[in-house]
Parts: C-alpha cells; structure tokens; sequence
C-alpha cells in the first residue's frame, strides 16, 4: 500500500493557531511534524501509514466527506474506512494526534526501537489473581498465584469470566491463556471447599455450580480465537478446557492431569463430551475415568496439544508464532471461528449444565469429602 506523505504539503493551510487551553498543537506544529515524518528513514508499517493519512484528512478537511469507495478498490477503501471511523473528531484534536503519532513515531526511530507503531504492552487493571494485558493485538490471560501452583480459587473464576468478557469486546484479534511461574495450573483450589460449615454444605455445592456453569460458558461463548499457552504442568478443570480452546501450545514439561475419580468428582469443562470427539473413546476413559496423565507428547498424540515445543525456546517460539497469527484479518478470524463453534454451541451449553449438576452432586459424596480431607491432611498428593 503506498502513502505518499507528499499529500500532506499539498493540503491547503487551514486555521494558523488553536485558540482553546487542551489545544496545545499550532499550525506550525502541524506543519513540523509533515516535514518531521518525511525524515523518519524505516517505513512505519500500513496500520500506521492509514493512521496518518486518516488524522491528516480530519485534521485538514474535518469529516469524511466523500463517497465509499467499491469493494474491490482495496486501497482506496481501506484509506476511506480509516478517516470514516474518525467520525467527528475535531480538526483541532485530529492534527494534535496526527502530531503526537508523528512526534512518538520519531522518538522511537532516534531510541533505535522498531519502527511498527504498535502500542507497548498495556496491563489492565481490577484483578488479583490473574494477569491481564494487552501487546500486538493478544490479550493475556495469566493465572498469577505461582506460590499455590496457580490454584484456582473463587476470587480467579470471577476475574476469568471478567477478564474473557472484556477480551471479547476488545480491540485485540486474539486471546491467550497462560500460567506464571512452574505451573499453568493446578486446578480447582481446593480450599473452594474447606471451612465449610455442615449446613453451609449444599448452599456451597449449589453456588459452586453455578459459578462453574457460568466460567465453562465463558469459554464455549468466547467470540475470537482463544489459545492456551501451557507453560507447565496442567491438572483438572485447566486441562479440561483445553477441549474449549482453539489451538493449544505446550512446553515439553507440560503433563496434563484429570484426577477426578480419584478426588471423588466427575469431569467437567464439557470433557465428558468433547475428550472422546478428540481422542476416541478408549483414551478419553483412560483420562477421566483412571486418572491417567500425560505428558506432553502424549498430549499431541492423542490430539489435545497442537504443537509441543522445548521448554528452553518454547516462551520465544510460541510469541513469535502468535505474533504473526495476531496480525491476521481480525474480523474473518472472529466469523470463522463462530462458524467453527456455532455447530456445537447448543450441544456444549447442554453438556456444561449437565456436567454441573452431576458435579454439585459429587460435592456432597462422602468419597469427594474424603479426597479433599485427604489433601489437607498431607496424606494424599497427586
Ligand atoms: C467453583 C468450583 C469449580 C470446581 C471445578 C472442578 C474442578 C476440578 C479440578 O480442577 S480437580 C483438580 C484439583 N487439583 C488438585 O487436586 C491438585 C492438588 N495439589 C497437589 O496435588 C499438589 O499441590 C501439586 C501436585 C499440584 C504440587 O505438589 P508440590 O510440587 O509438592 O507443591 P505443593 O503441594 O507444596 O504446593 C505448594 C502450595 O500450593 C498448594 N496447592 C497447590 N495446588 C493446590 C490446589 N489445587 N488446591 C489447594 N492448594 C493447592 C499446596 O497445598 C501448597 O500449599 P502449602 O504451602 O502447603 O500451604
């Protein structure tokens, strides 16, 4: 795609100086910073490049004003669309960001950084349990209580179902999620039931349960691309939605784990449906029903893992890989991905309440209740 900046000197002055306090940026400014831009020597990238054709547009001409281009005249089009979605930016605001983008674009050349423009890592805010950021159009999603192996207590379902929700909504293209630390996870905390008091017993089974219902769904309905990056050993319900992701990705120290009969549970993250549809039947009941775990290579033989990758490199092979997937089109990953889901949606919704129910039952059994006994009082690890 080619912009050419000359564009910018052949635009017609407008208004010479900003009149108002937050319009810091003068015509002369303005004017510097075209001069500035055909200095930078590494071409900014195209994301970059319509970014400043669009602010220089607004900043000199206000508004889109003129016809969308057809469907087929791509550059043109994609030149439209990008001044269009400025809606009705102000001149004064547009030629302050057009400068600032110019003025950040040049800081970053002299600091000898790439020259892409993309936005540095931006964390976001409100949670305690996880991680979450947002770099290169991926939005993370670490688990982050590497001193209980990333557990995964009340307090980390709710931040995950938030933390997804909003990654649905979000610029990114698509969404990772990771373990800090040695572990991906190790699974539901499993102080989720202890000081529970004998009568507080079917009122924590039946919260547990929805709450469970809810952060499966989460995963069945999240609208982009959703890729787990397994740094480490993964047990119970992180193995289970695994099944729900869209490509997995595991460091060859990963093992993967579903001890359920042996906690007294029964599997949920609608394995019982999806491990057989992966794996065949055979092996998704060596799984859920004995406990069996797998390694890594094990995994991606029997086709939950998509690829495995040295623990050494693994960090440095998997970013790069996502790096480029995320600077794929983002609205047709988003459609196909519906596509792919769409014809299990409703099947998945049903097997989720399904799993649940049974599960709310199991909480109560005395073989779970001695599991988790058990694990508290050192007798008993996996
Ligand atoms: C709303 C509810 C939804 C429920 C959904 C149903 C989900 C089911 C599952 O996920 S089943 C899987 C449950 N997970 C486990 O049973 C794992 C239990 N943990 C272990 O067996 C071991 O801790 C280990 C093998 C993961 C690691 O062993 P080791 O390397 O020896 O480390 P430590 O045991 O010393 O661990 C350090 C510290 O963390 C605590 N911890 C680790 N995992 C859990 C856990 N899942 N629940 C509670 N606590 C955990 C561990 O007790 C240690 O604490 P301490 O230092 O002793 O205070």
């Amino acid at each position: 795609m080619e912009f050419r900046q000359t564009q910018a000197v052949c635009i017609p002055a407008v208004h010479l100086h900003m009149t108002t306090a937050t319009m810091q940026v003068s015509q002369k400014d303005f004017e510097k910073a075209q001069e500035q831009l055909k200095l930078l020597k590494k071409d900014p990238g195209n994301e970059t490049k319509l970014k400043l054709y669009a602010l220089f547009k607004q900043a000199t001409e206000g508004p889109c004003n003129s016809p969308k281009p057809g469907m087929l005249d791509f550059v043109k089009k994609a030149k439209w669309d990008a001044w269009n979605s400025l809606g009705n930016l102000s001149q004064d605001n547009a030629r302050q960001k057009y400068t600032e983008l110019v003025s950040s674009l040049i800081s970053a050349e002299s600091a000898g950084q790439t020259k892409d423009a993309s936005p540095k890592e931006s964390r976001h805010g409100g949670y305690e349990t996880i991680i979450v950021s947002t770099e290169n159009n991926i939005t993370k999603i670490m688990f982050n209580r590497p001193e209980r192996k990333n557990a995964i207590n009340h307090q980390m379902y709710r931040e995950i179902i938030k933390a997804l929700h909003e990654a649905g909504k979000d610029d990114s293209t698509i969404a990772v999620i990771t373990g800090n630390g040695e572990y991906y996870t190790s699974g539901n905390d499993l102080n989720n039931f202890a000081n529970v008091k004998p009568n507080e017993m079917e009122k924590m089974a039946k919260d547990g349960a929805e709450l469970l219902k809810e952060f499966v769904s989460s995963f069945i309905d999240f609208p982009k691309p959703l890729i787990a990056v397994v740094n480490g050993p993964a047990i119970g319900i992180s193995v289970t939605l695994l099944g729900l992701c869209d490509i997995v990705y595991a460091s060859d120290r990963a093992t993967f784990h579903t001890p359920f009969s042996q906690l007294g549970q029964s599997p949920e993250g609608c394995s019982s449906y999806l491990f057989p549809k992966i794996m065949g039947l055979a092996k998704a009941n060596e799984m859920l029903l004995f406990n069996k775990k797998l390694t890594a290579a094990q995994a991606y033989a029997w086709g939950l893992v998509t690829e495995v990758f040295p623990d050494g490199t693994f960090q440095k092979e998997v970013w790069e890989r996502l790096k480029a997937y995320a600077s794929l089109p983002k609205n047709s990953l988003a459609v196909s991905k519906q596509l792919l889901r769409s014809m299990e949606k409703e099947k998945l919704h049903a097997v989720n309440s399904k799993e649940c129910e049974v599960l709310k039952e199991r909480w109560l059994s005395d073989e779970c209740l001695n599991a988790i006994v058990s694990f508290f009082q050192r007798k008993s690890k996996l």
